[in-house]
């Protein structure tokens, strides 16, 4: 006879079994392995299209960049080939071009940013320059007669309004250098100090390269620099000739301001569509090289008008964020190269970004053959100065990159002058920066899109150890690695592009903030801040994550200025110059690319940095745009990583190269840290560790910020904070047992009472078991939109916080069923809660009261809620609830109080991270600066005899190449 209930029974585990495997196969969701399937898919048709296209390359002896997989486990570097292929990965893709790009984004965004701004205008248009002439000479006598309402002001007239006499009055240094005094007594000492030394590379013909950090002043000491020569009757060209500032395009027209303020009377043109000279290039480059003025140009523009350029010789050469060459064999790095001229200096900030090549690039423009041939260099210094930066090293290798590193530091040093804020903080008095990195949990569903994307095609092809499926793997892991940095941002970046074409987009869930765990905190934080009254700069290196994040800060009512190479570049000064004079602009969004390089953003002083970049250096410099000479407020910086995603593992690269150019720069002792990366590393999803540290968190234990024990926290806010979430996770695992036991007591009391018939209650029994209650994580937010005059922190007690802002009314239906469903004989619900932070819930059966083990205060405001609940009053809030707008505190209405402590950074930055930490939206967060400037002195005298010998070897190869 068959057994009805056995057979029920299997029928019952099979369709269970096949439901899962069609819901979840792998444990991630059918959509997310359908958009892996996509994606993967036209992948491959990419790689098809790079791999044909590599091979034309290597028939037709194209400069090929070799891709091995060792390369890889370094870094995924990028070979222009792959960019030119990947349009839709640009974003992520190293690029010279700053001009006029389209948008990839699906979204209207209605563009805010277009201001009616001022534009800066140069002297290219030999009239205008004329008119500018007459009115600087008309406003100096004005000045000099006593008119102080003169416009617009120039450094010379403000310097005679202040009370001295004579703008021509010069200060004199040796050999007959002479530089005005208006601009003489405007300069920092150390920048006085870079005055004269680049007057004594002058003197004996020789380039350098300042490279000062960002923001302490390098265009003017180069302005003063050449202002002086110009006032200087000596040498070949009976003081200034004609020289070429090149520069990239965001700052060429802050370069013109700056000249025209400090030294107005230099003529100063714009080689680029948007200069002011009409007609022929050529006829510009005539015209300034006759009248001894500045041409600027652009990079790329070096690359379009080179020929008229090498036409002729030049006086100086001036390469601003001359890293730009940092790449040899890049067509502008050649172009550069073969210009004529004596002088030749490179401004940067960052020079040494990613490896030694770098530097030698440099040198070999500004000072040929002091590094010797390239080759050379390579085996003798990059070489063994790299391989003892890794954490695997012996002690042998580390012992010998330490002498190498502090010989080639001596053989640049004479041609290098650098400053780092740190030693001139004497003279600038620069406020505090406070830099954290927050590492941000992903949300359910890009978690899952993550999984799915690691399994699919394409990722199981590059970790393919016998690589069946061909070349080109470079291309691959690229491609892969730009997909899963999308999925880490928004994951409409990834599900976009994995749609088929004809479907449409909903603008209304496309890009919402709430699917993003970055977003979230970027939410929180501009929420924040507002209400204390910061402004922000937002970086990102992706022009569709922009998009997204301007789509968002207009549905918030945020006013904002927007730049990316959309914005031309005769409008990006103005738009600077607007953000920073009105305090009504919160945000300045923009590309890292475009608005992260020489800018000064002063108006700002706090910065976002959405997502990293490879290099560190693009970071640095995009967060230096507002911390520099003209900040007065403290400034803050935040960098937000995906926790356990390939921004963990882009970070820790970007602190192996900090410790690696640190090591030639300031000190050959840095100690290293990483050991090289795996591919099956960068393409798994690591999670937190038992203590809940992310993988970078533990590397760095001693950088951890733990807000609860940070000293300058208002202590209040904190102790109040980690109540509340100790108290919260109480109220977690009571709702957890409590459920627990809803389930049981459900099951136990429909069986004695109601079942009869067996298969129905087997059924029922399985679908409990396969979708138990839900426990939905009380999500939180704290800030609060509306306003009343209750103090802010005073309003939220810890059962506020649980009643507030759960989902569905889950807590209030969960009291509901206990007090039906309660059961005499269980008194401790909880064995794992502490009795110091918790609530035992003991359950009186007559009564149907639950009274718990609170405070008075609590137990009070405990009881009356559920007798709200029982007598069916709703909070306010809960109407917003059945709007279904989560995370939303609608509760009470609440006015932040400024607190003037609050005002001070360090505690407003604490306050923000308890938000943060308390939400659970940042799961670590590390304090970037001692992660990096993690210098300790470890002297390995053991070895240091042989390492010396290696390194005098190396100096003795090198001179003997460049001979
Ligand atoms: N001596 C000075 N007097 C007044 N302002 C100054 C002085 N030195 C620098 N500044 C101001 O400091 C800001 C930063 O200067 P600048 O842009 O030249 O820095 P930088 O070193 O070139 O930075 P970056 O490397 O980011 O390009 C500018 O707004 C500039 O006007």
């Amino acid at each position: 006879m068959v057994d009805i209930n056995k057979y029920l029974e299997s029928q019952l585990a099979l369709a269970k079994l096949r439901s899962e495997c069609k819901s979840k196969k792998d444990g991630v969701s059918l959509k997310s392995r359908t958009a892996a399937d996509h994606i993967s898919k036209r992948q491959v048709k990419k790689f098809a299209k790079v791999s044909q296209k590599e091979k034309v390359d290597q028939k037709s002896k194209l400069p090929q960049l070799e891709l091995n997989k060792s390369d890889l486990k370094t870094e995924p570097a990028v070979s222009a080939s792959i960019a030119e292929n990947s349009d839709d990965d640009e974003d992520y893709v190293p690029s010279e071009d700053e001009d006029e790009t389209i948008h990839l984004c699906p979204l209207k965004v209605s563009s805010r940013a277009k201001e009616s701004v001022q534009k800066i205008i140069d002297d290219g248009d030999t009239s205008f320059y004329n008119e500018r002439i007459k009115t600087w000479r008309h406003n100096l006598a004005m000045a000099c007669a006593g008119d102080n309402k003169v416009e617009p002001l120039s450094a010379d007239i403000r310097y005679i309004l202040n009370g001295n006499e004579d703008p021509e009055e010069n200060h004199e240094l040796q050999n007959g250098y002479l530089v005005p005094n208006y601009i003489w007594k405007q300069l920092y000492k150390f920048q006085r100090t870079g005055v004269k030394w680049l007057w004594e590379l002058h003197q004996v013909q020789s380039g350098g390269l300042l490279g000062d950090e960002m923001g302490l002043g390098k265009t003017i000491q180069i302005i003063a620099f050449l202002t002086g020569l110009s006032k200087t009757n000596s040498g070949s060209w009976d003081g200034l000739g004609p020289s070429i500032i090149v520069a990239p395009a965001t700052v060429i027209y802050q370069w013109v301001s700056h000249f025209h303020y400090w030294c107005p009377h230099l003529r100063v043109a714009v080689l680029h569509h948007t200069g002011s000279h009409s007609g022929n290039h050529n006829k510009l480059v005539r015209d300034i090289y006759a009248s001894h003025g500045i041409l600027l140009l652009t990079y790329a523009g070096i690359v379009k008008y080179h020929k008229e350029i090498m036409a002729r010789k030049w006086h100086y050469l001036i390469l601003d964020e001359g890293h730009k060459i940092r790449n040899p064999d890049t067509q502008v790095s050649k172009l550069i190269k073969k210009i004529q001229t004596p002088h030749k200096l490179i401004i940067t900030g960052s020079p040494l970004q990613n490896s030694l090549q770098e530097l030698w690039s440099l040198f070999d423009f500004m000072k040929p053959g002091l590094l010797g041939t390239y080759n050379t260099f390579m085996i003798h210094f990059a070489q063994p100065i790299t391989q003892g930066g890794y954490a695997n090293a012996t002690e042998m290798q580390e012992a010998t990159a330490l002498e190498i590193a502090k010989a080639l530091k001596n053989i640049i040093t004479p041609y290098m002058l650098r400053r780092s804020k740190t030693e001139v903080q004497d003279h600038i008095k620069l406020p505090e920066k406070n830099e954290q990195v927050l590492f941000c949990a992903l949300t359910v569903e890009q978690k899952d899109l993550y999984l799915g994307y690691l399994m699919g095609s394409t990722v199981r092809s590059i970790l393919d150890k016998e690589n069946k499926y061909g070349d080109p793997l470079r291309a691959r892991v690229l491609v892969a690695l730009t997909t899963l940095r999308k999925i880490c941002n928004h994951p409409d970046l990834y599900l976009y592009e994995a749609q088929e074409d004809c479907e449409q987009v909903d603008a209304d869930k496309f890009g919402h903030w709430k699917r993003s765990g970055k977003m979230s905190v970027v939410n929180s934080l501009l929420k924040i801040w507002q209400k204390q009254g910061h402004r922000a700069l937002i970086f990102t290196q992706s022009r569709a994550m922009l998009c997204i994040l301007e789509q968002y800060l207009q549905n918030q009512k945020y006013k904002y200025l927007k730049m990316d190479g959309s914005v031309s570049v005769g409008q990006r000064q103005n738009l600077i110059r607007t953000f920073n004079e009105k305090p009504e602009y919160l945000v300045f969004l923009a590309t890292t690319r475009v608005g992260g390089l020489g800018v000064n953003l002063t108006g700002a002083d706090r910065v976002i940095i959405y997502d990293p970049d490879w290099n560190p250096a693009t970071d640095d410099q995009a967060k230096e745009r507002a911390w520099r000479i003209g900040q007065a407020r403290n400034v803050t910086v935040y960098r937000l990583l995906s926790a356990g995603t390939i921004e963990e593992k882009i970070y820790q690269r970007q602190i192996f190269k900090h410790f690696l150019s640190n090591k030639i720069l300031l000190d050959p002792n840095q100690k290293n840290v990483l050991s090289t990366s795996t591919l099956q590393g960068l393409f798994s999803l690591e999670e937190p560790n038992f203590e809940g540290d992310t993988e970078t968190a533990s590397l760095f234990k001693h950088t951890k910020i733990n807000v609860s024990n940070s000293k300058n926290t208002k202590d209040k806010t904190h102790s109040r904070n980690d109540l509340h979430l100790k108290k919260l996770e109480a109220m977690k695992k009571m709702a957890k047992a409590i459920s627990k036991k809803i389930s049981q007591d459900s099951v136990e009391y429909k069986n004695n009472v109601e079942v009869k018939d067996p298969r129905i209650e087997y059924k029922r029994k399985q679908d409990i078991l396969r979708d138990p209650p839900v426990i939905e994580t009380p999500e939180i937010n704290l800030v609060d939109d509306k306003e009343t005059n209750v103090p802010f922190e005073h309003v939220l007690s810890e059962l506020d916080i649980i009643n507030m802002h759960i989902k569905k009314d889950y807590e209030e239906t969960l009291i509901k069923n206990v007090l039906k469903n309660t059961n005499p004989e269980e008194k401790e619900i909880d064995d794992d809660i502490e009795p110091s932070d918790t609530s035992h819930i003991n359950i009186n059966e007559s009564s149907k009261v639950v009274t718990s083990s609170y405070n008075d205060n609590s137990k009070q405001v405990c009881n009356k809620n559920i007798n709200n609940i029982k007598k069916g009053h709703k909070r306010k809030h809960t109407s917003l609830m059945d709007e279904k707008v989560e995370n939303l505190v609608t509760v009470k209405k609440v006015k932040k109080k400024v607190h003037k402590s609050e005002i001070q950074s360090g505690s407003d930055d604490d306050y923000v991270l308890s938000k943060l930490f308390a939400k659970a939206a940042v799961k670590n967060a590390l304090q970037h600066d001692v992660v990096v400037g993690l210098a300790e002195k470890e002297k390995r005298h053991r070895m240091k005899e042989e390492a010396e010998k290696k390194a005098k070897d190396a100096v003795r190869a090198l001179k003997f190449s460049s001979t």
